[in-house]
């Protein structure tokens, strides 16, 4: 069963429709990563599920349960939702332990403990239980908050933009610390973040936002390698743009070359378009004859970024090929994948 399901949501700030009728579905166990440019709705859809924002239309459920639909509203704190926010909300006044025991109801004094001590050792705090959170660096009260959340057992996990004030050198490891936390205890995720790098290492699958529409939802690597349109190929990743002609349903002219396709088109012979290649699905021939010359090298320590120039387009180039310099000429050639053309 999904743990999450979004349906046709609607929501407005003041008659302004922010949500545009999005529609999601988390499976348990699953990350999601919301993903868009700033202002595109992707908090809002976050404090929809919280229920800190009405939706004007549409349904929310968690494990098939209505939380919020024309008819019902649950409030917030029975929504059974964690969340993790970006300045980590912690209570300056409250110690470690009382921060992370906060949510927590139900449980006798011992069982109090031992869920402190198991969230503790699972964020790698033990032995801070009574240090208050001005007594923490920024990672480390970020735990705590992650503690906090998962303390009580949530159906669901939200965090908004969560690493953003944690200092880059930290920030991959400690996502792939939290991430293992989720993923060892099956908690179900939905992270907000404007980042594709954090998102391709903290989700296993990313909806991505277009002024509050979601244009494509599915596995990083499916929406990388497959995106819909441009907004999706270009907010994913560096590429280049190639004018093409379709030949064959697995062969394209273009100024680099005939290009073969590993999947069949689907656009009928003679069709113009746009191919995208990434800069590291171009190779480099050096050819004194070539049809193309470097325009600008970039040393990366493994791979240098060329520019390349052909007729009258500029390509970027990742290439392990090091030894290349501005004014040579060579060939360029992109190996046989499934091409993208737009
Ligand atoms: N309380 C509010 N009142 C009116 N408009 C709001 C309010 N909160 C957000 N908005 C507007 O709703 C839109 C979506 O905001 P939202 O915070 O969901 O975007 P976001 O994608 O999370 O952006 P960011 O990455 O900058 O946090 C924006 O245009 C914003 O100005």
């Amino acid at each position: 069963m999904s743990t999450l399901t979004i349906e046709n949501v609607f929501s407005d700030y003041q008659g302004q429709v922010i949500l545009k009728g999005l529609n999601l579905t988390l499976q348990q166990g699953e990350i999601v990563a919301l993903l868009g440019p700033s202002g595109c709705g992707k908090t809002t859809l976050l404090r929809a599920v919280a229920g800190l924002q009405a939706i004007s239309k549409g349904t929310i459920k968690i494990n098939g349960e209505v939380l919020n639909n024309d008819d019902t509203f649950m409030p917030s704190e029975r929504r059974g939702v964690g969340m993790i926010f970006q300045d980590y909300a912690l209570f300056p006044h409250l110690t470690v332990a009382d921060n992370i025991l906060f949510g927590v109801k139900g449980l006798s004094k011992a069982e109090c403990e031992s869920r402190l001590q198991e969230m503790l050792e699972l964020v790698k705090l033990t032995g801070l239980a009574q240090r208050y959170p001005h007594e923490l660096s920024g990672g480390q009260q970020q735990r705590v908050s992650i503690a906090r959340a998962l303390a009580y057992e949530p159906q669901i996990l939200l965090l908004d933009e969560p690493f953003s004030n944690i200092d880059a050198q930290v920030r991959n490891e400690m996502m792939l610390e939290i991430r293992a936390i989720l993923k060892q205890r099956n908690v179900s995720a939905v992270f907000v973040t404007h980042s594709k790098d954090e998102a391709f290492v903290f989700a296993d699958k990313l909806a991505l936002f277009k002024e509050g529409a979601i244009i494509q939802h599915g596995l990083a690597e499916e929406l990388y390698a497959s995106p819909k349109d441009k907004y999706v190929a270009e907010f994913l990743g560096s590429g280049n743009y190639l004018p093409v002609s379709v030949n064959s349903p697995h062969e394209v002219k273009s100024p680099i070359g005939i290009l073969h396709s590993s999947a069949a088109l689907t656009f009928p012979v003679d069709y113009q378009g746009q191919l995208l290649l990434r800069p590291q699905q171009v190779e480099l021939i050096a050819d004194e004859q070539g049809l193309a010359t470097i325009i600008e090298r970039r040393f990366l320590g493994t791979v240098c970024h060329y520019w390349v120039k052909v007729e009258e387009h500029c390509l970027e180039v990742r290439s392990q090929m090091l030894q290349l310099v501005p004014g040579q000429k060579v060939n360029l050639y992109a190996p046989a994948h499934p091409l993208v053309i737009f």
